[in-house]
């Protein structure tokens, strides 16, 4: 079996995180999570997206949060931040706010598509065209994200010649990196194989990322399934926040923490420090008053308690 030496995390709780839930938090909040998740070592880091307010209430304030991270930090600590965009309004927003990175959403599911963004595929397609042209010609790298890959809400299951036909459109458009969104966190090991290999035929693996939430508890094993074909970038979110508004009883992503702790075991670098990865977790838990979704979290916060053995 041969894992990659490194998995580029790419940390989604301050969007894909906090964007289902219903206390609107303060700036400064979201601007502390990210610059702890940056102290922490993380170098991928999705900070928002420019969607339509009523749609994502929790994003209405994106641009303030960019405006007012520590730049110096951001940039000793060599991190990239992204932001979502479904049409060139949103790219508009992204380029005013300085970003680098964007990152386009499309899905597997007519239905999820409409209930989402309120189009069909293709006219999804036909929107992101122009706006990844434009961030193109201006420098700008731009993500795809793929939801539903595994199942949809309101479909069912999806069959994997259909994302890997969306992953060739949006690869063809321009997108350096295409996610694969296990939106309702349905997916287990096998399965998540099967999808990556029917991807993987049109292009490079590395071109992939995986976007698992934990709803049924499979995130991690199918995490370490995609690793053993060569997958090496993953995302996931602090404290497992996370859940999308159009994705009815699904849960949070998979916790970072437990990513972490899981690579770290495996001798797979990340350049993540866990402990300070897990007080990014705490922090954002303490904020939404809950505990924190990650397992890896609680237990390094029982050891803390109790000074028991470090693992
Ligand atoms: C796509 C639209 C905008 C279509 O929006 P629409 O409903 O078709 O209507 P519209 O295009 O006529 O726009 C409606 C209003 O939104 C405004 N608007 C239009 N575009 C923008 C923009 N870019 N930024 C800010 N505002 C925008 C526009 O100006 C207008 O304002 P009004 O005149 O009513 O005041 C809307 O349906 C929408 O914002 N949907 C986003 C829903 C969303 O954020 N979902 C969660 C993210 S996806 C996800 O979580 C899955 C993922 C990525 O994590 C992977 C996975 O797990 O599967």
């Amino acid at each position: 079996m041969t894992l990659p030496a490194r998995v580029r995390i790419v940390e989604v709780s301050p969007r894909d995180g906090l964007q289902n839930e219903s206390t609107i938090l303060p700036v400064e909040t979201k601007v502390a999570l990210i610059e702890l998740l940056a102290k922490a070592g993380v170098r991928d880091i999705e900070a928002g997206s420019f969607v339509s307010a009523k749609r994502a209430p929790q994003m209405a304030a994106t641009a303030e949060v960019l405006a007012k991270l520590d730049q110096k930090l951001l940039s000793r600590s060599s991190v990239r931040l992204s932001v979502l965009i479904p049409n060139l309004q949103g790219l508009d927003c992204a380029l005013a706010s300085g970003v680098k990175d964007v990152a386009v959403f499309a899905a597997a599911s007519e239905t999820f598509s409409q209930k989402n963004i309120n189009c069909s595929i293709a006219e999804s397609l036909a929107r992101f065209a122009p706006a990844v042209e434009k961030a193109l010609s201006a420098g700008i790298r731009v993500r795809g994200y793929i939801s539903c890959v595994l199942g949809c809400p309101y479909e069912g299951e999806i069959a994997p010649g259909e994302v890997a036909s969306l992953a060739r459109d949006l690869t063809a458009m321009g997108c350096h990196e295409i996610s694969l969104g296990d939106t309702i966190g349905a997916g287990t090991p096998l399965r998540a194989k099967r999808l990556i290999e029917a991807v993987a035929r049109d292009g490079p693996i590395d071109r992939l990322a995986v976007h698992f939430h934990d709803t049924y508890g499979q995130a991690l094993a199918n995490i370490f399934a995609c690793l053993e074909l060569g997958i090496s970038v993953v995302d996931a979110s602090v404290a497992g926040l996370g859940g999308c508004p159009y994705a009815p009883g699904a849960t949070g992503n998979v916790a970072t923490e437990d990513v972490v702790y899981m690579l770290d075991g495996m001798g797979v670098e990340t350049g993540i420090d866990l402990a300070a990865l897990a007080e990014a977790g705490e922090f954002i838990s303490g904020r939404l008053g809950r505990r924190s979704g990650s397992r890896a979290s609680r237990a390094i916060a029982a050891q803390r308690r109790t000074g028991s053995q470090k693992m």
